[in-house]
């Protein structure tokens, strides 16, 4: 039992990465977190794509995002635990205006989002890099782009729609 005992407090320093051999117990390391700003046009499916990560199902219903909302999921990446927080942006200028400076605050990646069924959603994509420009994204952030509402086969946009 004492021996068990050892070989588990043993584990915890390690984990926690903490010197083992030492007397003291640490509580285990924190995951660290990493925040992740996603962009792009009002109606383009921002809270659905974060709520279908975080939540594993889509809301029953969505509305026009004010400011920002939050969503958060654990994952874990070569064997470490992690937590995606995700900030799920209003696409309209007049729900943003006042939060735009706390989005790209301390942020890990940025994902861009378009629709695929609405060519302007795409073409504003300029504008959205130009925000994270003025907002000095430094440029080893990384930047995904998302094409949404790709189910919506018959109604996709190409360039010369
Ligand atoms: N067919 C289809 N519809 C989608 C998809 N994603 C979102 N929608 C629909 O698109 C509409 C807008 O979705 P939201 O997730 O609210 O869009 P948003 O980008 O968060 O909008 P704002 O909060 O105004 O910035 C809703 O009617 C959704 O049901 C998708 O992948 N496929």
């Amino acid at each position: 039992m004492a021996s068990e005992l050892e070989s588990s407090l043993e584990a915890s320093f390690t984990a926690s990465g903490a010197l083992s051999g030492t007397s003291v117990l640490l509580p285990p390391a924190r995951s660290r977190i990493f925040k992740i700003i996603v962009i792009g046009d009002s109606n383009v499916g921002k809270t659905c794509l974060t709520y279908r990560f975080c939540a594993g199902r889509f809301p029953d219903r969505t509305e026009a995002t004010i400011g920002v909302d939050f969503r958060e999921r654990a994952v874990e990446i070569d064997g470490e635990r992690i937590k995606i927080q995700l900030w799920d942006t209003a696409g309209q200028e007049r729900f943003r205006k006042s939060m735009v400076q706390h989005y790209y605050r301390n942020v890990h990646a940025v994902v861009f989002v378009y629709d695929m069924t609405n060519m302007a959603s795409f073409h504003s994509l300029p504008s959205w890099i130009e925000e994270c420009k003025q907002h000095l994204l430094a440029n080893d952030i990384p930047r995904i782009l998302v094409g949404n509402k790709c189910d919506l086969r018959s109604a996709i946009q190409g360039p010369s729609s």
